[in-house]
Parts: structure tokens; C-alpha cells; sequence
């Protein structure tokens, strides 16, 4: 389970989240939705350990990354499939980490199949891989340690359709063995058939969160509800800094 508790962060005189609330339980996908520019990947990368919150706290299990005992075994993460060596192989990438982390080697091969990567793709350096192909070896990184909670930056970028439905059928079997899942995304049609709970950020506050289908019950659709939130964001954000609103 992944909370976060008021959490705040400054760059440069900048409040890039504002007192962030949020929770994402276990058993479920929860979508984390917001434009560019909204805070997601900084409130990742606190949740990991990446980056300092000013205020407040984000814990995984309760506790915060640091304080994890076996991290890698805790949370599996993806924040950028191409932060991979491109002179390596698939293989070779996941067996450093294996290595690193004293998982059994056997862990390779059945990461590999999980994301559907062939044993010739495996084989292949990552400089030849297309960015569907990095994704899915991000995502086998991430399920090397068999953990109780992925956290997945942008995890569907590049996928193509089969990709993406492959990919929302995996984070679906991930959720339902009992795992926290905790994605941000883009592709509001993609989440909202994939979620089971939504948080949508903009400015970076959280604007809405809840379950998908009292959301959209609530809104008339998923896509319909963001743009009226995350539009009035924009339009606040260009009143503030003097811009004309479009
Ligand atoms: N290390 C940093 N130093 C200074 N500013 C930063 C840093 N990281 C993020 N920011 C700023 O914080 C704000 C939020 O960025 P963030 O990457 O968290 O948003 P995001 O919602 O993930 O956006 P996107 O959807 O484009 O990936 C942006 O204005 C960004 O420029």
C-alpha cells in the first residue's frame, strides 16, 4: 500500500506539489493522471527515494523507501525505460541486477517471458531495441524481485495497441495476486479501462481522486471530468503568470 501524506516539494521557489495527498491500496491498479508539467513524476520519485519532499511523507508499506528493509524485493520501479545501458542485452541488464540484488539467475528467463521478450530478443543490445521493447525490459527490471509494489512512470508509452492491451492484462494479473499498483499515464482511455482507482493531479494539488467507476458515474466519463479540472488548471496557471488564456 502506498500513501502519501501532505507531501510538498520546492524547486527554485516553484511548489511543484502542494500538499499531496493520496493512496493507492493494495489488490488494485491505480492510475495517476495529470497534464505535463503537473508533479506526477516528482511524486514518484519522492515515493522512491529519488527526491526529497520538503513537508509531509510518502511510504510504501508504511515505511518510507529509505527506511525499506529489501527494497528491490518491496517495490518494483520504472521511472524511464531508456536510463539502460544501450551497449548491453536484455539478458546482460537484468543479469547485472540479479547479480546485484543476490536474486537466483533463473529470475531472468521468467522475467523475460512475463513481459513477452524472446530469448533471440534478450540476447539483442538494448541500442537495438524499439521503445516498446524498453519499456517491456523496464518493466521486467521492475518485476525482477517479485515485489509487492510496482511503481511505473509512463509505463504504456510506446506501446502499441497489442502492447498496451498485453500491458494492461499484466498490471491487471500483477494487482489481482494482491500487489499495489501505482502508474502514471497520458492515455486517459488506456487508464481508465485499466484502473480500478484514479488520482488526477494538476498544478501540482490533487484535484480529484476515487474509484474509476464512481468517477465516471459521477461525471459522465473519465475524459470528460479531466478537462474540466485540469482545463481550469491551465487557464488559472495563465491568469496567474499574466498570459492571455486561450
Ligand atoms: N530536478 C528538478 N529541478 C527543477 N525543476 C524540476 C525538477 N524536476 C521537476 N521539475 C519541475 O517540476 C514540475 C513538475 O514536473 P514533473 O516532471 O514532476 O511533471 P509530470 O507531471 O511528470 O510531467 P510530464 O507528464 O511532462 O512527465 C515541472 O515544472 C518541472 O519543470
Amino acid at each position: 500500500m502506498i500513501r502519501f501524506d501532505s507531501v510538498t516539494k520546492t524547486y527554485h521557489g516553484q511548489v511543484v506539489l502542494d500538499a499531496v495527498d493520496l493512496h493507492a491500496p493494495a489488490g488494485a491498479v491505480t492510475g495517476f493522471l495529470g497534464p505535463n508539467g503537473a508533479g506526477k513524476s516528482t511524486a514518484l520519485r519522492i515515493l522512491v527515494g529519488l527526491a526529497r519532499a520538503d513537508h509531509g511523507q510518502a511510504t510504501i508499506g508504511g515505511r518510507p523507501y529509505r527506511l525499506l528493509e529489501r527494497p528491490a524485493a518491496t517495490v518494483g520501479v520504472l521511472l524511464d525505460a531508456n536510463a539502460v545501458h544501450p551497449g548491453r542485452t536484455g539478458r546482460e541488464t537484468l543479469t547485472l541486477t540479479c547479480l546485484a540484488l543476490g536474486l537466483p539467475r533463473r529470475r531472468v528467463d521468467e522475467a523475460l517471458d512475463l513481459v513477452g521478450l524472446s530469448r533471440r530478443e534478450g540476447r539483442r543490445r538494448v541500442q537495438g531495441y524499439s521503445l516498446g521493447m524498453r519499456q517491456r525490459l523496464g518493466l521486467a527490471h521492475a518485476l525482477l524481485g517479485e515485489p509487492d509494489v510496482l511503481v511505473l512512470d509512463e509505463p504504456a508509452n510506446g506501446l502499441d495497441p497489442q502492447g498496451q492491451r498485453w500491458l494492461a492484462e499484466l498490471l491487471r494479473d500483477q494487482a489481482a495476486q494482491g500487489r499495489t499498483v501505482l502508474l502514471s499515464s497520458h492515455q486517459l482511455a488506456e487508464v481508465e479501462h485499466l484502473a480500478d482507482h484514479l488520482v488526477i493531479i494538476g498544478g501540482g494539488q490533487i484535484l480529484s481522486s476515487g474509484t474509476t467507476a464512481d468517477l465516471a458515474a459521477a461525471h459522465g466519463s473519465i475524459a470528460d471530468h479531466y478537462f474540466a479540472l485540469t482545463d481550469g488548471v491551465d487557464r488559472a496557471a495563465a491568469a496567474h503568470d499574466g498570459r492571455t488564456a486561450a
